[in-house]
């Protein structure tokens, strides 16, 4: 968060706290949307996202803290802007069309003002956006569920907002289909350079889309960053976790890059504060394990699932520790067979033991 207004921020959220009933759900909310990015409250179910961007939206009071939209407040305890003079538009999980109304008069239901030549140019140009031009005359129940949440978006972009919010748009999705919409999703909002807060709880769907992430848990930001960081530089174990597969392993930090573990001795990039000697638990991704025909480290095979181009192999080491490890599915081994396997990462991430 700046210390002082910064127009390079679309979106503020300071300090936030809001709930129901007078209490808070969520507290301490701090995050700052540079202009045209895409962000993303991502976390399982109840950790109070919609309840954040019901707060963004106008539809929540919020107890503490303070929203800005374009450097201008637009929540504060006691004093909210209403939700229609905020200029944000919203895409629900239920598209949310209305039934009886064509695609054409869904998109252009909040274009009203407009006289009626120049509604239909900007229905046809945002239907065209969408790629839905040729359904112009059909009906919401004629439609898929991917084209009703294009038309659910051209209708979210017609009043021209300053922000769109999408709560869990993808999710009455089939997963290839999910992907490839929020992909498409992304491509429109950013040829036109407008910023949306994406909420959900899927976090491929959150890296394909987003620029950057927040990561909730119990109401609170545990991190705000980039895809990139919350895979590699996760700030506590929560975001290391839920972010990405993998698992912990025990080690003993040898120094500030090195630990010792039944895995070897693993060196990383970042240095920590610790002693030597002191009892710390070691992430281990799937893909920090690469096969070595050279390694003495040979752990069993305990667990294997194929998934065509790859499988991933769960490991014992003969002292118990346990990982996972993903190979390309040539490499073909069996339950209960040694195989050699060295640590490949540069990541070292790390946690002090009991933390
Ligand atoms: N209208 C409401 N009245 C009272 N409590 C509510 C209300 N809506 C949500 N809550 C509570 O607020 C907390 C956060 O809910 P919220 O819906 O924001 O979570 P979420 O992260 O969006 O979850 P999900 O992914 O399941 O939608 C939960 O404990 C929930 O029970």
């Amino acid at each position: 968060m700046p210390e002082t207004p910064n127009t390079q921020w679309l979106l503020e959220v300071e300090n936030l706290a809001c709930g129901y009933g007078g209490d808070s759900v969520v507290r301490n909310i701090s995050f700052a949307l540079s202009h045209g990015d895409i962000g993303c409250l991502l976390g399982p179910s109840g950790c109070g996202k919609s309840t954040i961007l019901r707060a963004l939206a106008g539809f929540l009071p919020i107890n503490e803290g303070e929203i800005r939209l374009q450097s201008r407040a637009i929540s504060l305890p006691g004093r909210a802007m209403p939700p229609e003079k905020r200029k944000i538009g919203m895409v629900f999980q239920d598209y949310a069309l209305f039934p009886h109304l064509t695609i054409a008069d869904n998109v252009g239901f909040g274009l009203k003002e407009l006289a009626k030549q120049e509604r239909r140019q900007k229905v046809m140009d945002l239907l065209h956006l969408v790629h839905l031009q040729d359904l112009a005359d059909n009906y919401p129940h004629e439609l898929s569920g991917g084209q009703q949440q294009r038309v659910a978006l051209a209708r979210a972009l017609a009043p021209e907002p300053t922000l769109i919010l999408l709560d869990e748009p993808f999710s009455n999705l089939d997963t290839d289909l999910r992907r490839r919409l929020s992909l498409d999703v992304r491509e429109i909002l950013k040829s036109l350079g407008i910023s949306a807060i994406l909420v959900t709880h899927d976090q491929q769907e959150a890296f394909a889309m987003c620029d950057q992430v927040a990561v909730l848990q119990n109401g609170q930001i545990q991190q705000w960053d980039v895809p990139y960081n919350l895979y590699h530089e996760p700030a506590n174990r929560f975001v290391a976790s839920f972010v990405g597969q993998g698992g912990f392993i025990p080690g003993k930090a040898l120094g500030p890059d090195t630990i010792e573990s039944e895995l070897g001795v693993i060196d990383g990039n970042r240095a920590y504060k610790w002693k030597p000697g002191t009892l710390v638990d070691v992430l281990i991704r799937p893909d920090d394990i690469v096969y070595d025909a050279e390694s003495d480290l040979k752990p069993r095979v305990i667990e294997k699932t194929f998934a065509g181009t790859s499988t991933l192999y769960r490991f014992q080491c003969s002292g118990d520790t346990e990982f996972e490890a993903l190979f390309r599915s040539h490499l073909d081994f069996n339950l209960g067979e040694q195989v050699p396997v060295r640590v490949e990462a540069d990541h070292l991430i790390a946690f002090e033991r009991n933390t």
